[in-house]
């Protein structure tokens, strides 16, 4: 296999490689951009205009994303894989991922938007660098603009495989894309209603990309991803990258649960009190009248919203943080 298809392997070590560019047997040009990032380009006969970025490692012990995008890189650099597409691989966070930790000083899925420039810190760079790269990456006019950041969650879940679909004013969310992501096992999609600092709100927002974060199951250290079941959603980027994905028509939106945000829940004191188990999966049913959440000045957050769920609930985000997010069912009736 190519050295550049080891890009994990480099990453993990901290090492540049000392070719920056390679080209597969197929003539598919591979190029290391900086630390986590490589370039796939098919030959241009075979280009079928589809800009595609995956991120994993975002969050640094996410690992069965960051397996999943090795598994396709070696595929493509052994001529296994054939891309039609031009592809953006990313690990967000290499020093994280060293370390195997969410985060070393502070979340960089809390950093984009414009967030880094007023935060410091190798974590603020890497945010600015990431929009760099994805923003280069997204700039060649009239092709597809595609992106999957992809993750897995601290705790459990009633539903395992989700979707997060960012939100811009004046713009649907599409139908086609619901329809791909229900294709490729996600058993529900989250519709935001505003706007976010993660980063598939950035590509989405700003680079005018199809985006999405992807939730694949349970954060588990690397080589302990038995559990989280990504043949699916592997299927279908393989499909997506070699230009095979059946038409459109083909899918449907069938089983695919949607929601919409009802309220996020801040934290915005070292006094907030999150009042659920600590073992609570996500998409957990709240009743009306539950008492959620207590913080400073008398702040209490009640369940008013019938049919609600909680998500990512985590009261050990830093103040002024999401803390969690109360979601509602929602229909297909605004999508384009
Ligand atoms: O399990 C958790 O609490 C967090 C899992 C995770 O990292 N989720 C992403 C979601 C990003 C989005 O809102 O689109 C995150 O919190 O950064
Ligand atoms: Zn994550």
């Amino acid at each position: 296999m190519l050295a550049l298809g080891k890009l994990l392997e480099l990453t993990l070590a901290g090492r540049e490689p000392a070719e920056k560019t390679q080209l597969t047997v197929d003539g598919v040009r591979m190029r290391w951009l900086s630390e986590g990032a490589l370039e796939v380009r098919p030959p241009e006969a075979r280009d079928n205009g589809l800009d595609l970025l995956l991120s994993a490692g975002i969050h640094g012990n996410e690992t069965a994303p960051i397996e999943l995008l090795d598994r396709l890189l070696h595929d493509i650099a052994r001529g296994d894989l054939k891309p039609r597409a031009r592809i953006l691989f990313l690990f967000g966070n290499p020093e994280a991922m060293r370390r195997g930790e969410r985060f070393v000083e502070q979340d960089v899925n809390r950093l984009f938007n414009g967030r880094h420039e007023s935060s410091s810190g190798f974590e603020a760079l890497r945010a600015c660098e990431l929009e760099r790269l994805a923003a280069s990456f997204f700039s060649q006019p009239d092709r597809q603009r595609l992106h999957y950041d992809l993750h897995t969650a601290i705790r459990g879940s009633k539903i395992e495989q989700f979707a997060l679909y960012p939100w811009k004013d004046g713009r649907q969310h599409s139908r086609r894309e619901l329809a791909r992501l229900r294709a490729a096992g996600m058993e529900a999609v989250l519709l935001q209603n505003k706007p976010s600092i993660v980063f598939s709100a950035y590509t989405y927002d700003q680079l005018g990309a199809e985006s999405f974060t992807l939730e694949l199951g349970k954060a588990r250290p690397f080589g302990q991803n038995q559990g989280v079941n990504v043949e699916r959603l592997e299927t279908r980027l393989k499909q997506i990258i070699d230009g095979s994905e059946p038409p459109a028509e083909q899918d449907s939106l069938d089983g695919l649960q949607l929601f919409s945000v009802a309220r996020e829940v801040i934290k915005h004191s070292d006094s907030f009190h999150l009042h659920l188990p600590a073992d609570i999966e996500n998409f957990s049913e709240l009743e009306v009248g539950y008492l959620l959440a207590e913080d400073i000045a008398q702040t209490r957050w009640v369940i008013e919203e019938t049919g609600a769920r909680i998500i990512f609930p985590n009261p050990k985000v830093k103040n002024g943080l999401r803390a969690g997010i109360l979601i509602v069912p929602a229909t297909a009736d605004g999508l384009a």
